[in-house]
């Protein structure tokens, strides 16, 4: 049963970039092809994994790409989608050129990758939100979307449920209300049932086959299950890298052209003589019995029975499956197995959609990349207010700088009272109060990578600048939140409670932050393994603290520490905090607070905050760069 016919249509709201010859398979109208991809080549050291593909599939097609692992179909379906840059080919996604057009494609097209990229600590419904703000969905249809697409779905009842607490059916559901949330031209789905049980597999078909029915949308989707590649419109059979057969299912069984009769008798023997001589087929012999080709079994099989005078027990007539049709064109095999088909009640909004829903055009430019941004934000902010036992334990460390090493270390330094050491130390500790959420800004981004989300990002319109940009400003916020809670704790060291001193004090903090953030999300971009992000990170981060004057002055230390200290840009930020603190005090500062000093040269502050500045600017140039590049 195929998921519909083909229908050629083209968005009436907003024409596509050029028109097309006739999509193969679509039709004979002249209609722009919802894909097109020609000589597509894809190239990994050592393997070719995609190896020439030519591909034109019609506006409202379902179209399957089916072949075994590693035949290349993530590959090309990470091309068609602009994830991954083609070695050689050209794409075009209604219209538009998927490299030279990637935001116009991308803004078409909804994708589910076969891992999960959901956000499992936020709820179904902030991940669909998130997508909205993502795809710049008109605000005001926003809520109406959720709805119904969880509708769609089934998945109403769960909306305000946390993702982490669904089964792997419910994920999967959820990823295709988020695909399909901004309308979609075209749905990528990949496997999109690897993994589930049989039941949960045929509950996703349901749904897929409804949104067939009730939506224009274009399917394309990989699989290396027949009996879903056999609900499609057309499919592509792959093989190592390229189209070994294309066209209906139909059309693709009839190349093989005969249906198997298998039959078990009282005595094959005399049964295959028979057939020989009284309807002059040839018969094969099996370990179960009998078997030979007709044209047309079911038309022949009376027949045959008519005419054997020995005890048929089991007589079988087997069309060509595509497995015969995948044997006959690659020489091997796909293992299968069938799903059962328990069929799941669909909400009631979902079943009053009756209408196909037309795609609606969406819009990219400033305001969206700030949506974009704005969305990467909010989720750090929501991140952190339902971690609050992180956020309490990163103020741990800082809170035992001061009140513990503080207390004790006091007591050692000569001509310093405890007050004076603890205010000493406190610049330092408000920067590792700002430092534990920075760096786990770089840890959420390694964690993103590993649990997909990060690809639900990456795949969408906005520009990868803005979504780096929201990161930092995400991780830079809570970080400073962190300071100024430990800021709370400043007259218990003995700082003056003085309005200015403390927004000095909460400005420099932002600077220092965004500073350690870009410096964790930089590192993030560099490494692949969250393991070794976070063996890297302890390797940097502890000279980093321990040179900074944070813990003791720059003068109580060696020339060559101190030399280490002023090459250490932490060293510029604990001491322009600690500058400012001292401007302040009544009276002269205590000695421990003498500034840094390069050779006879004091640096002003300004100095201190515009080399942080740089460093910063440099640090996020470089990790955009980086994170341009990710797929
Ligand atoms: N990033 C990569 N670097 C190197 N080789 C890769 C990379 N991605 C894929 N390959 C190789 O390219 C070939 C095609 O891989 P691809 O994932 O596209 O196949 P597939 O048909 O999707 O397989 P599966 O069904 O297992 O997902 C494989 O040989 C694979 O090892």
């Amino acid at each position: 049963m195929n998921l519909r016919p083909p229908r050629a249509t083209t968005n009436p709201a907003e024409p596509a970039a050029s028109a097309e010859p006739a999509a193969s398979g679509g039709g004979s109208d002249r209609v722009t092809p919802a894909i097109r991809a020609v000589g597509l080549r894809k190239r990994y050291p050592g393997v070719d994994a995609v190896a020439g593909i030519d591909l034109t599939i019609a506006p409202g097609e379902s179209f399957g790409f089916l072949g075994p692992n590693g035949a290349g179909k993530t590959t090309t379906i990470a091309m068609l989608c602009t994830l991954a840059v083609p070695t050689a080919g050209r794409i075009e996604i209604a219209g538009h050129d998927a490299r030279t057009d990637a935001a116009a494609a991308r803004r078409r097209i909804g994708l589910i990758f076969q891992e999960s990229t959901l956000d499992d600590r936020l709820t179904a419904a902030e991940n669909l939100r998130f997508h909205a703000d993502l795809y710049n969905v008109p605000a005001a249809r926003v809520p109406a979307r959720v709805a119904e697409t969880l509708a769609l779905v089934g998945l109403t009842g769960v909306r305000d449920a946390v993702v982490r607490t669904f089964s792997g059916g419910m994920r999967r559901r959820l990823e295709i209300a988020r695909a399909l949330l901004h309308r979609p031209q075209i749905l990528f789905l990949d496997e999109p049932t690897i993994g589930l049980d049989p039941n949960a597999r045929a509950q996703v078909w349901r749904y897929l086959r409804h949104v067939c029915e009730n939506e224009a949308v274009t399917l394309f989707l990989t699989t290396h299950h027949l009996e879903e590649a056999e609900q499609c419109d057309r499919i592509a059979i792959v093989d190592a890298g390229r189209i070994v057969a294309q066209g209906s299912p139909a059309e693709l069984k009839s190349v093989l052209g005969a249906d198997r009769v298998d039959l078990r008798t009282g005595d094959d023997d005399a049964a295959a003589a028979l057939i020989g001589e009284r309807l002059g087929l040839e018969t094969a012999r099996g370990r179960d019995g009998l078997s030979l080709q007709v044209p047309d079994g079911a038309r022949v099989l009376p027949r045959l029975l008519a005419e054997l005078d020995v005890p048929v027990y089991e007589a079988r007539v087997t069309s060509p499956s595509l497995d015969d049709v995948f044997l006959h064109h690659t020489g091997h095999r796909i293992r299968d197995e069938a799903p059962s088909e328990r069929p799941v009640p669909l909400d009631a909004a979902s079943r009053a959609v009756r209408e196909p829903v037309l795609p609606e055009p969406l819009r990219g430019g400033p305001r969206a990349e700030l949506r974009a941004l704005g969305m990467v934000w909010r989720r750090e902010m929501l991140h952190f207010r339902r971690d609050r036992v992180g956020a309490a334990l990163s103020l741990v460390q800082p809170l035992v700088f001061l009140f513990v090493l503080g207390v004790g270390l006091a007591r050692l330094m000569p001509g310093a009272n405890g007050g004076a050491y603890q205010l000493f130390l406190f610049s330092g500790a408000l920067v590792t109060a700002a430092q534990g959420p920075a760096l786990a800004t770089g840890t959420s981004i390694m964690w993103d990578r590993q649990g997909g989300f990060l690809r639900e990002m990456l795949a969408g319109p906005a520009a990868r600048g803005s979504l780096l940009v929201g990161k930092c400003l995400g991780g830079t916020t809570v970080a400073a939140c962190q300071a100024a809670i430990l800021l709370t704790t400043a007259g218990l060291v003995g700082m003056p409670l003085d309005g200015t001193l403390i927004a000095l004090l909460l400005g420099e903090l932002v600077l220092v932050s965004l500073a350690m953030t870009v410096l964790s999300v930089l590192l993030a971009t560099l490494l692949t393994r969250p393991q070794t992000f976070g063996t890297v990170l302890s390797v940097i981060m502890a000279p980093l603290v321990f040179l900074s004057g944070s813990f003791f002055p720059l003068g109580a230390m060696p020339p060559w520490m101190a030399g280490l200290a002023l090459a250490n840009p932490l060293t510029y930020a604990v001491d322009v905090m600690r500058r400012t603190i001292a401007a302040f005090l009544p009276g002269a500062p205590p000695p421990l607070f003498r500034p840094l000093s390069l050779g006879s040269w004091q640096p002003p502050v300004p100095a201190e905050c515009g080399l942080l500045a740089v460093l910063t600017v440099a640090g996020l140039a470089w990790a955009a760069r980086r994170f341009s590049r990710l797929t």
